[in-house]
């Protein structure tokens, strides 16, 4: 029988971005991708978090991040804020440091907002990464559609953690098929790792308009460090100021790319769907 059998879970979302939160501290067990698919295809999350017990002194957890088709992620806003809002009445705190394979995230609670703390950004072709050298990756070379009138073209990319391309348009984002488009970009070969797709519209320098879709899990509701990856891309193209609201579909994150530390600070709502109990039957397949 699966190790996970019969654990308790909880169902949350992060502004629409679905979210399973697997509290493992009592438990020394790797989820595998097979098992994360196979919690995927019962109750379905865009991401599924699982909480371990801490590995380094000053931590207060240890964190993995699967996407839908079971791969992993380094980084993941909207399910780091599910995780603060689960642990955080527990330990008896309103700030907890996580740590995961790749970082350590910092997250806040204020009153019903979560603040995390995502680090740097991350320009440089090679740590994005991109498969050729781009010296600027404020626009790189990239287009997809007719070649004289691409429907999509020039994004700009940068790593919060994960990979991100982000694509401005002059329209509602809702108005491109993104779910027909989204998987020839994440799979381009320009993206050795794939990439989160966005297409974001700026709306004035204080506010954009984002829709994203997901390396791994393709379109969902929202994305915080697509957020977080749309705001600083267009600070440096000084489309916005450094503090923008980013409107996803399943509502709005504030983002602020402090410039003290360059750190991009990414604040949101989250909420509690259901707790839920994983079923042993679900495991069957996923040995
Ligand atoms: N939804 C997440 C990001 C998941 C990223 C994942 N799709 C990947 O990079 O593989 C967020 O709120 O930041």
């Amino acid at each position: 029988m699966s190790p996970l059998s019969h654990r308790p879970y909880a169902k949350m979302n992060g502004i629409g971005n679905e979210i399973v939160v697997l509290d493992l501290r009592d438990l020394a067990h790797a989820v595998t991708p097979a098992e994360a698919r196979a919690i995927a295809a019962r109750e379905p999350f865009d991401q599924l978090m699982v909480v371990q017990a801490p590995r380094t002194a000053g931590t207060d957890a240890f964190m993995r991040i699967y996407n839908t088709d079971g791969s992993e992620s380094g980084a993941c806003g909207n399910g780091t804020r599910c995780v603060a809002a689960q642990l955080m009445p527990a330990l008896r705190t309103d700030r907890l440091t996580l740590e995961t394979p790749t970082s350590l995230v910092v997250a806040r609670r204020q009153g019903e907002l979560f603040t995390v703390d995502m680090g740097r950004p991350r320009f440089a072709w090679n740590e994005i990464p991109l498969a050729e050298a781009f010296p600027d990756t404020r626009y790189i070379e990239l287009q997809i559609g007719p070649i004289d009138a691409p429907v999509l073209h020039s994004p700009s990319a940068v790593s919060m953690g994960n990979p991100h391309a982000v694509f401005w348009v002059d329209r509602d984002p809702a108005t491109f098929d993104l779910g027909r488009i989204g998987p020839l970009l994440e799979n381009h070969p320009i993206f050795p790792e794939r990439a989160n797709i966005s297409l974001a519209q700026v709306l004035d320098p204080g506010h954009v308009r984002v829709r994203v879709w997901e390396r791994g899990a393709g379109l969902t509701r929202a994305c915080g460090s697509a957020a977080c990856a749309v705001a600083v891309a267009a600070a440096r193209l000084k489309r916005t100021g450094r503090t923008v609201r980013i409107t996803l579909p399943g509502g709005d994150l504030t983002i602020d790319w402090r410039e003290r530390d360059d750190h991009v600070l990414m604040t949101g709502a989250v909420e509690l769907e259901h707790h839920g109990t994983l079923d042993p039957a679900w495991f069957a397949d996923a040995a």
